[in-house]
């Protein structure tokens, strides 16, 4: 990959952010959809990615082909507890901060970017002020309804503040409403083309009977210990009715397959436990005809752009509680069911049974699921980058 500027004629772009899929596949979708653009110009496009060596991030832009470096990061980590926010490990952590600067700004200065794109994750704070330093065009992307910690602090040095739905514009810092534009969560784009067929294939399926639907039970890149339980509390019962793809984090397979190991053979074929679904998760959206799930940005973003029914279990302690947010949200349009609170075994086959017995009920799920999608929020972003790069 090129980095040098004299060199090259291309557009010059730095993204910034990652840690969880949430943050990094908007940044990977907007820099392969600008690459796209740029090329049908007959341009090209020099991209370099500042990240953290332990996020995802470092897995997908080598992986994808993308110039990719680090800087020292401050990793906050939550607690609803204001005095456990002053631990150790983070008053240490922000003591990285200013490094992470220093660092950040010779990479940018050196790269001299047309534009940097920061998506969220604590990554992007350094490499966002960096970025002001240094004049460059800032460009946040939200996917939350709330801007996150990083978006926060970076709001304030920003060109545009690109957020993922209108109804993110009046939760915005007033001093920022006039630079927020609306583009929705940019998904990958091979997530809206799996096949079906290619699951079955790919993760050895035979044993699924497909004349009953098909579950995708998913907690996330890392897995869901409260999903993994509840799902757990409602097998057999779901298996009798259902075959189940259940995504449960690596270091939970061996468990859940044990578990799984005491079910009547029949049952236990249409059982299907992994850690992580990786290139074959189109496929496995495909097959799937309900989702069980976290209630993520970037999860949601792709649900409701292919219309898919879903039950979610939000994540109690996510920031601001915006997963449950997201979820109610749909709820609200009849576009997902949202299991609030406590959730046992109970409430999830109370929640689950009723689609997986009336297809009919799906297909209205579904319909009004793709209401909320926005399959071109990559291609709306590409033009907030390509206009903040020309001011
Ligand atoms: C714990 C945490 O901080 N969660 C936040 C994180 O979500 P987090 O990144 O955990 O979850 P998201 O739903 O946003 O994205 C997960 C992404 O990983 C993909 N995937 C998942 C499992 C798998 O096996 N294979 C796979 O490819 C999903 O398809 C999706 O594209 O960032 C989101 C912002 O974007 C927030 O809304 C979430 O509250």
């Amino acid at each position: 990959m090129n980095t040098d500027r004299r060199a090259s004629a291309g557009f010059r772009l730095i993204v910034t952010g990652g840690g969880t899929g949430g943050h990094t596949y908007p940044a990977l979708t907007a820099i392969r959809t600008l690459q796209a653009r740029l090329a049908a110009e007959g341009r090209t496009l020099d991209v370099l990615w500042i990240g953290t060596e332990d996020g995802l991030e470092a897995r997908v832009a080598p992986a994808e082909g993308i110039a990719f470096t680090t800087v020292a990061t401050g990793k906050i980590r939550r607690s609803s507890n204001p005095l456990k926010m002053v631990s150790p490990a983070n008053v240490r952590d922000m003591a990285r901060v200013p490094l992470g600067v220093a660092q950040a700004r010779k990479v940018v200065a050196g790269f001299r970017p047309d534009v940097v794109l920061a998506t969220g994750g604590y990554v992007a704070v350094p490499a966002g002020l960096a970025a002001r330093m240094c004049r460059c065009p800032l460009v946040l992307h939200e996917q939350t309804v709330r801007l996150g910690l990083a978006n926060r602090k970076l709001a304030g040095s920003a060109t545009r503040i690109a957020v993922s739905s209108e109804s993110s514009l009046p939760l915005l810092p007033e001093a920022v409403r006039g630079i927020a534009v609306v583009t929705g969560n940019p998904i990958r784009p091979e997530v809206l083309v799996g096949h079906a067929d290619k699951a079955i294939a790919a993760l050895g399926l035979d044993g699924f009977d497909r004349r009953l639907p098909t579950v995708y039970v998913t907690g996330g890149a890392q897995g869901a210990q409260q999903i993994n339980e509840v799902v757990m509390g409602a097998l057999p019962w779901l298996l009798e009715r259902a075959n189940v793809i259940h995504q449960c984090g690596p270091a939970n397979v061996e468990g859940l397959r044990g578990h799984a190991a005491a079910l009547p053979r029949v049952l236990a074929d249409r059982y299907h436990v992994t850690g992580f679904v990786g290139p074959e998760l189109p496929d496995v959206l495909a097959l799937a005809d309900v989702v069980i799930s976290r209630s993520g940005a970037g999860t949601l973003a792709e649900l409701t752009a292919l219309g898919k029914p879903a039950v979610f279990l939000p994540l109690a302690s996510s920031a601001g509680n915006e997963q449950a947010h997201n979820a109610r949200h749909l709820q609200e349009s009849g576009a997902a069911v949202a299991l609030l609170g406590e959730v046992t075994a109970d409430r999830l086959r109370d929640a689950t049974g009723p689609l997986l017995t009336d297809p009919a009920r799906r297909a209205a799920m579904a319909e009004r699921a793709r209401a909320h999608g926005r399959p071109d929020a990559a291609d709306r972003l590409v033009d907030v980058l390509l206009s903040a790069a020309t001011g």
